[in-house]
């Protein structure tokens, strides 16, 4: 029998009453808008914007989800602000001020507060009240021993099936995480935390809670960033169901606003020096280079007439605009404007000594072909693509601007012949970023900048953000050891550097919030591979118990794969098939063979039960379920091999397979001699088959030997329980 909370009923109500306000105000605001449409149509697009946020605010997670006592002040916690109609304040909402000592108390701590109350709510109906912090019992929690405990709302909302989108999680934020997501910082806040930790909730979060306490920040506008769309569309909802659907999302590849799109990949080590910041000299010289005048005078017919300009009077006047420091396009103007100026005085002066009339002003000097052509080797213009294609397949003009910035080695990665045509990389995209600042010195600037997944950053990406960010507001989300490309660092400041001279404060997050703690233990195996000092978080959470790792044929690896991914669909389990990139097609052929739906991660279709992924864009996603496909290759396609992996392990929320046909890579060695992970080969008979064919005997003692080992695996957590089924 369970029993009622003795105020359950007085709960119950308030939240109904704040439902109903909200919905009245709701009604209401519909209805104004309506009346007002009609008669202002021009701004009703900007008050139908604020109205869908209302309704937003309504559509998703509790109104309510807490109330905390202190002395005699009551008050109730929120997704949002609900007022009453006399103006009473019914709910605070969770970035208010007054709300941060909900966040803060924890039963050690409480803090001033004598009740911390929690509320577990289903279409607006309580499901459960749980007093966290009371007053009487505060002490003695306090004072005992054992480690923090964890609330029963945590634990529900982390055991909820996972659908695809990330959720906000304003009702179990963690004390840890409250700080940082309120942090002070005017600077470069990062957040390292191991996989799960929370660093991408706590960004969201914090990017929310700065928008609504920050105004000028907001004003200035807000952006978050992530590496992929994959992981974009994951976390998308998340801001607009907090109330702010002004702060813009991005992903990588879509910072750069000119034309080139990336269409290819290549090389880490070409990647590497593409992305360092020598690139950003090399890209300066480079365009220097192409500013100059090497001619003893310029001449300019004028009719009858000839304007002469000395070479070093033109030398003179770069000179002067080169030290304006100004963009490349402007620059150009200047010196346009400079040199008209200069070539009008001299025709003037001449035409005075000669008793000849003015022919010509500064502007139908500019409008002289000789000046023009003269104006375009002196001081060319150039689009970023056109330049940047330009300078890598010219050697005379890479050599110099490459000159004791480049070795040879690296210097030769740049260069490709003019018929490689337009194929673009990521790393070039920075590189036509860099160009397109050193020309037009324009680019869309945020008040503050969130950067998710930022372990992988290279530097020329860092300064795109830079660049986009001027007072150096950033917060940055990552973990050094998940960092899986070409820029593995030991410490933040190698990348920070690369931001903004700002103050940079590390906050670190140690709690692992997704990853079931036996699958955290057998990722954590590749960490030593790394390197000998890292260390993977405290996951509070069990999941359904130790990885299984399954071994089959080559022939067979992608179908017993769908065979597990259908089996946890059948238990209402959304999974993830991690494949090694250059399976990916095929996983996607064998299931259409079978016609089973998979969503394409690749595509961020993350709506059906199954998605298959390919490992270099499974970071910072997660499922229930992740089933790993072929590690050793996984390992092998990436220049970090053991973080790639360590990162595909960390991506499920219950339980983790590895399925494989090829031998399991560094890290995995004593497994199969470890007994906590039973590895069972696809293709041997059923455990039933088996008993089948004992004779009468055999049976009895098996009888015996399972008697025995049943208590004691019974009272052990950590043993494996493996379907007896095999794959197939
Ligand atoms: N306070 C919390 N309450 C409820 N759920 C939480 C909380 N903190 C984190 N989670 C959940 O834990 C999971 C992991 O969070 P998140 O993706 O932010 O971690 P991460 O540190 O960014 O992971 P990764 O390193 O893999 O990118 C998510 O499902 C998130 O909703």
């Amino acid at each position: 029998m369970t029993i009622q909370h003795p105020e359950f009923v007085q709960e119950q109500q308030y939240v109904e009453h704040a439902y109903d306000l909200l919905d009245r105000g709701l009604a209401e605001a519909e209805q104004n808008i309506v009346n007002f449409e009609a008669l202002h149509r021009s701004t009703a697009h900007a008050m139908n914007r604020a109205l869908a946020i209302l309704q937003n605010s309504r559509g998703s997670g509790q109104l309510v989800f807490g109330r905390m006592d202190r002395n005699d002040e009551k008050l109730y916690i929120g997704r949002r602000r609900v007022y009453d109609e006399e103006r009473n304040l019914v709910v605070v909402g969770w970035h208010a001020p007054a709300a941060a000592a909900f966040y803060d108390a924890t039963p050690q701590e409480p803090g001033d507060l004598t009740l911390k109350r929690v509320f577990i709510e289903q279409d607006r109906r309580l499901q459960r009240i749980v007093d966290e912090v009371v007053r009487a019992t505060a002490h003695s929690i306090a004072t005992s021993e054992g480690d923090a405990t964890i609330s029963d709302a945590l634990l529900q909302e982390l055991d909820r099936s996972r659908d695809g989108a990330m959720r906000e999680v304003v009702a179990t934020i963690q004390a840890e995480q409250f700080r940082v997501i309120r942090h002070q910082s005017d600077g470069i806040v990062v957040v390292q935390g191991g996989p799960g930790t929370g660093k991408t909730v706590v960004g969201l979060h914090r990017a929310a809670w700065l928008a609504f306490n920050k105004p000028e920040i907001r004003r200035r506008g807000m952006l978050v960033v992530a590496p992929s769309s994959a992981l974009l569309t994951y976390f998308s909802g998340v801001l607009p169901s907090l109330d702010v659907s002004d702060i813009d999302q991005m992903d990588l590849d879509s910072l750069y606003g000119g034309e080139a799109r990336v269409t290819a990949t290549e090389s880490a080590e070409t990647a590497r020096v593409k992305g360092s910041a020598a690139m950003s000299v090399l890209l300066e010289r480079a365009l220097r280079q192409r500013i100059g005048w090497d001619e003893d005078e310029l001449v300019l017919p004028l009719g009858a007439d000839r304007i002469r300009i000395q070479g070093d009077e033109i030398r003179q006047i770069v000179d002067d605009v080169q030290e304006r420091d100004l963009p490349h396009n402007e620059a150009r103007d200047v010196l346009r404007q400079a040199l008209s100026a200069l070539a009008s005085k001299r025709h003037s002066e001449d035409q005075r000594l000669q008793n000849r009339p003015v022919r010509a002003n500064e502007a139908t000097i500019r409008r002289l072909s000789a000046f023009n052509n003269a104006l375009d080797r002196l001081w060319p213009t150039f689009a970023p693509e056109e330049f940047v294609r330009s300078l890598y397949s010219t050697q005379s003009w890479l050599t110099v601007a490459a000159d004791g910035v480049l070795t040879a080695d690296e210097r030769a990665r740049l260069f490709r012949s003019a018929l490689d045509g337009e194929a673009w990389t990521r790393a070039d995209l920075f590189c036509l970023d860099e160009v397109s600042y050193l020309l037009n010195g324009d680019v869309m600037t945020y008040g503050h900048i969130v950067l998710d997944e930022a372990q992988d950053l290279s530097p020329m990406e860092a300064r795109a953000l830079a660049r986009r960010c001027p007072s150096g507001s950033f917060t940055v989300l990552g973990d050094l050891a998940q960092a899986t490309g070409v820029w593995v660092r030991d410490s933040w400041d190698e990348l920070t550097q690369h931001l903004s001279v700002t103050e940079t404060s590390v906050n670190t997050l140690t709690i692992g919030y997704r990853v079931p703690a036996p699958a955290l233990d057998l990722a954590a195996r590749q960490l030593p591979l790394v390197s000998s000092d890292l260390t993977p978080p405290l996951s509070i959470r069990p999941g359904r118990g130790e990885p299984h790792i399954w071994h089959t044929s080559g022939e067979d690896l992608l179908d017993d794969a769908l065979v597990l991914a259908e089996r946890y669909r059948e238990e209402g389990l959304t999974s993830a098939l991690i494949v090694p990139d250059d399976l990916y097609d095929r996983v996607l052929s064998a299931a259409a063979d079978q016609e089973i739906k998979l969503g394409d991660g690749r595509d961020g279709d993350f709506s059906l039960e199954t998605t298959v992924v390919p490992a270099s864009l499974c970071k910072g996603l997660e499922f229930d379920v992740v089933i790993l496909v072929e590690p050793a290759l996984v390992a092998a396609q990436s220049v970090q091999g053991a973080r790639q992996l360590y990162v595909a392990m960390t991506r499920c929320t219950q339980q983790l397979d590895i399925i494989h046909s090829e031998p399991l890579p560094p890290g995995f060695g004593e497994v199969s001699a470890i007994d906590d992970v039973i590895e069972i080969d696809a293709g041997s008979p059923t455990l039933s088959e088996l008993i089948g064919l004992l004779n009468e005997d055999d049976l009895a003692l098996v009888e015996d030997l399972v008697r025995r080992l049943v208590v004691p695996a019974q009272e052990r957590e950590d043993v494996a329980v493996i379907d007896e089924e095999p794959v197939r």
